[in-house]
C-alpha cells in the first residue's frame, strides 16, 4: 500500500500546485484536529456513537444525508449547547500544525482560499475568522431550528432554539456535494487552476468529477484513509510540505547608496522571514574602491556598505554584484534606488534582460525633463522596461532607519496586488507602510521636497528663526501641491497628508542632506560651490535638490508657470548665484524677473543704497555671463 502513495509530487503536480489560483480546504481533520460533530458529540457525552456514524460516512459506507440526520438526532442539539461547545473549544487549540502558515502563504500570493465542509456553519465560522477566510468563501451545512419547547419560559428567545434537521439546499449535505461546490466556485470566478485539499472520500470526489478540482491533495496528518492515500495526486502528512513547495519571488535592488542600503535592511529581513520571498536578495553596486578594496567585495564580506551607510547591517542573505544584467535577469521584483540622474541609462542597459511578468518599485526622488515637460522616474521605468512600477516615498532619512526608531513610508501603486506584495517586502515593526494609489502625487511630493529643503537650509544658514522656517515649509508645501496637481490633475490633496507628503517635508527640512548642504552654503556666504560642498559634506552621496531645482524650472518654463511658484523660483535663483541665500526670506516681495528686464543705468544710479547697487550689479553680470539678459 505505502508504495502506491504519491508522497513526492510529480513535476506536473508541483506545477499545478504552484499555479493554483484557488485552494479549497476540507475542514474537519484537515484544518482542525478532529471532526467538529465528533467533538460536539463527545462534549455532549455521545462521542462514541457519533464517531461511528462519521467514520462510516467518511469511508464511503453511509450516505451523507443519513449520516447527518442520525448524528443530529443523537445529539438533541440546542443553540445553547452549540454555543457552550464553541466557547469551550478555542480555535487555536483546534487547528492542525502549520495550517495557519499555509493559508497565510497562499493568501500572501493572492490565492483565493475556500472552505468546503460537511460540518455546520456555526462550528466553522470561528475557524474561518481566525484564518482570515471570508464568510462568502465557505460552503458548509446549516442547522434548521425550531423553538425549544423544553426551554424555561423566561429563556424563550433566539437563545433557546432546538436543532431539528439540516438545510438540504446546501451542496455539502449530500453525496457529490464537494465537486458541486467547486463547480459553483468556477461559475462565479473563472479560475484556471483549483486545488482541493482534504482527508476524506468526499474530498477525493471533488478532484475526480468533471468540473471539479484540477488537483486533489490528500492530507493524512490526522486520519489516513486508504482510498484517499491510494488515489490522491499528492499525499502529505504535514501542511508545511505544501507551504514549502510554493513559489518564491526573487528580489533585486538596483543601487547601493545610503537609502538603498537602509531600505535593504527591511527588504533583507523580510526576505529571510517571509516564505513568499526567495531569501537571497541581489544588490547591484556601482563598483568603486573603498580603503583599497572593491565595494562589492567589502559588502559581501561585511554585509554592510561602509562607504555609504556604515553600521547598517543587512544580513548575509544579500549578495552584492557589479554586473547589473546578472542582478536583474531572474528577479520578480526590481527595486530602483539610485540618484535619479543615473537611472535612465541603467534602464537602457537592462531593458532586454528583465524577466517577463516582473514588476518594479522606485525609491528615487527626482524627475526627468523632456521637451514636452516633466517625466516621473516611475513612468520612465515603466515605459522603458514595459513593467508596472510603484513608488515608495516617505520621511526616511537613511541613517535614522532601524529598530528603536519609528519611521513610516507610503507605497503608491496602481496595482493592488503589487502594492500588497511590496508592503510585505518593506513593512517591519520599525518601518510602517501605508498604501495609496496616487503614484503621481507621492512621487511629485518626494521630488519637490528636495527643492524646498534647500530653501529651509538657506533660511537656517542665514540665521532666520523658526517662524521664518515655518513660512517656508508652508509655502513649499503649497507650491508642491499646486505644481503636482497642475501637472497631474489626478493627484489627490490627501496625498500631501501622508508620510510621502508633509512628513517627508518636515524630516528633510531638518535632517536631510539637501538642507545640510544648503545651510552650509548660506553660512559660507555662497563662497563655495555646491559641487565642493557635496564632496566635502556628503562623502560620495549625491545632492539631488540642486539638479531637481534646475529640472523643475525647465519644466515651469515649458509650461509658462515660472511666476506662479515664487519659492521654487527664488531657490533656483539662489542656487544659480543670482540672489543671496538670505534672500530666501523675501520670496514674496522679490520681483522674480527684475534683472532680466535689464535695469537702466539711471535706475541703478538713483539708488542710494550702495550695497544694494553692488549686489544688483553683481547679479546683472552673472546673468550676462549666462546670456540671460
Ligand atoms: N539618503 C536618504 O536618506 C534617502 C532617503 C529617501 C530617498 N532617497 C532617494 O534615494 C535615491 C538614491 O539615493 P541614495 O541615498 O541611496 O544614494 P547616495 O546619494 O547615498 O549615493 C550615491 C550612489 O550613486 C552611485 N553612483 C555614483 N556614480 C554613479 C554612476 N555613474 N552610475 C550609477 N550610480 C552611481 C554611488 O555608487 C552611490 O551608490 C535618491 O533619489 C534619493 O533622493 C534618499
Ligand atoms: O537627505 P535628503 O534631503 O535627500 O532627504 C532624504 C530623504 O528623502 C528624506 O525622506
Amino acid at each position: 500500500m505505502e508504495g502506491m502513495v504519491r508522497r513526492d509530487a510529480s513535476p506536473e503536480v508541483l506545477q499545478l500546485w504552484r499555479n493554483a489560483e484557488c485552494v479549497a480546504f476540507d475542514i474537519d481533520c484537515t484544518i482542525t484536529i478532529n471532526d467538529s460533530l465528533d467533538a460536539l458529540g463527545e462534549f455532549l457525552g455521545v462521542g462514541e456513537q457519533i464517531q461511528k456514524i462519521t467514520n462510516a460516512a467518511m469511508d464511503g459506507h453511509l450516505d451523507l444525508e443519513t449520516a447527518l440526520q442520525q448524528r443530529l438526532d443523537a445529539m438533541n442539539l440546542t443553540t445553547q449547547k452549540i454555543q457552550a461547545f464553541v466557547n469551550s473549544h478555542p480555535v487555536e487549540k483546534r487547528l492542525v500544525p502549520n495550517i495557519r502558515t499555509l493559508i497565510e502563504e497562499l493568501q500572501a500570493r493572492n490565492v483565493e482560499v475556500f472552505l468546503i465542509s460537511g460540518g455546520f456553519r456555526e462550528l466553522i465560522l470561528p475557524v474561518a475568522k481566525a484564518l482570515g477566510v471570508p464568510k462568502s468563501n465557505i460552503f458548509a451545512n446549516r442547522f434548521v431550528y425550531m423553538a425549544d419547547d423544553n426551554a424555561e419560559e423566561d429563556q424563550v428567545s433566539s437563545q433557546s432554539l432546538r436543532v431539528t434537521t439540516f438545510d438540504p439546499k446546501e451542496p455539502t449535505s449530500r453525496g457529490g456535494g464537494k465537486p458541486e461546490a467547486i463547480r459553483r466556485i468556477r461559475e462565479k470566478r473563472p479560475y484556471n487552476t483549483i486545488v482541493m485539499v482534504g482527508d476524506g472520500i468526499t474530498d477525493l470526489e471533488a478532484g475526480q468529477e468533471t468540473g471539479g478540482a484540477d488537483l486533489f491533495i490528500g492530507y493524512g496528518g490526522v486520519v489516513q484513509r486508504e482510498a484517499v492515500m491510494k488515489e490522491a495526486d499528492w499525499f502529505v502528512d504535514d501542511h508545511a510540505v505544501l507551504a514549502e513547495a510554493l513559489p518564491r519571488l526573487k528580489v533585486a535592488m538596483i543601487g547601493s547608496g545610503a537609502w538603498a542600503c537602509a531600505s535593504m535592511r527591511m527588504v533583507a529581513e523580510n526576505a529571510r522571514s517571509r516564505r513568499i520571498f526567495y531569501p537571497k536578495v541581489k544588490m547591484w553596486v556601482f563598483e568603486e574602491e573603498h580603503n583599497g578594496e572593491k565595494l562589492t567585495e567589502l559588502i559581501n564580506r561585511t554585509h554592510e556598505n561602509p562607504k555609504y551607510l556604515p553600521g547598517c547591517h543587512f544580513g548575509d542573505n544579500v549578495e552584492a554584484c557589479s554586473d547589473i544584467v546578472s542582478v536583474v535577469q531572474d528577479a520578480d521584483i526590481l527595486i530602483f534606488c539610485t540618484p535619479h540622474q543615473f537611472v535612465h541609462r541603467l534602464c537602457l542597459q537592462i531593458k532586454s534582460h528583465v524577466k517577463p511578468g516582473c514588476f518594479a518599485i522606485s525609491l528615487i526622488k527626482g524627475m526627468r525633463v523632456r521637451t514636452d515637460g516633466p517625466q516621473l522616474i516611475s513612468t520612465m521605468i515603466q515605459r522603458t522596461l514595459m513593467v508596472d512600477c510603484s513608488v515608495l516615498m516617505g520621511a526616511n532619512i537613511a541613517n535614522q532607519i532601524g529598530p528603536g526608531s519609528l519611521c513610516e513610508a507610503t507605497i503608491a501603486s496602481k496595482n493592488v496586488e503589487h502594492a500588497r506584495l511590496l508592503k510585505l517586502l518593506f513593512h517591519t515593526e520599525y518601518f510602517y507602510i501605508d498604501i495609496i494609489s496616487d503614484v503621481e502625487g507621492a512621487e511629485m511630493s518626494g521630488t519637490l521636497k528636495n527643492v524646498v529643503a534647500l530653501a529651509a537650509g538657506f533660511a537656517d544658514g542665514s540665521g532666520y528663526l523658526d517662524n521664518c522656517k515655518a513660512v517656508i515649509l508652508r509655502e513649499g508645501l503649497k507650491e508642491m501641491r499646486e505644481l503636482s496637481i497642475r501637472l497631474y490633475p489626478s493627484v489627490r490633496e490627501s496625498t500631501f497628508f501622508e508620510a510621502c507628503g508633509v512628513a517627508d517635508l518636515i524630516a528633510t527640512c531638518s535632517g536631510g542632506r539637501n538642507h545640510k548642504v544648503a545651510m552650509e552654503f548660506a553660512k559660507r556666504g555662497g563662497s563655495d560651490s555646491f559641487d565642493t560642498l557635496e564632496a566635502e559634506l556628503l562623502h560620495g552621496q549625491k545632492l539631488q535638490g540642486t539638479l531637481t531645482s534646475h529640472e523643475v524650472q525647465s519644466c515651469l518654463k515649458i509650461k509658462g508657470w515660472e511666476a506662479d511658484f515664487p519659492l521654487l523660483k527664488v531657490v533656483d535663483l539662489i542656487v544659480n548665484g543670482v540672489y543671496e541665500p538670505a534672500d530666501i526670506a523675501r520670496f514674496r516681495d522679490l520681483n522674480l524677473f527684475p534683472i532680466v528686464k535689464s535695469p537702466t543705468a539711471e535706475a541703478l544710479a538713483a539708488s542710494e543704497d550702495a550695497a544694494m547697487l553692488d549686489s544688483i550689479q553683481r547679479r546683472v553680470s552673472i546673468l550676462e555671463v549666462r546670456g540671460l539678459v
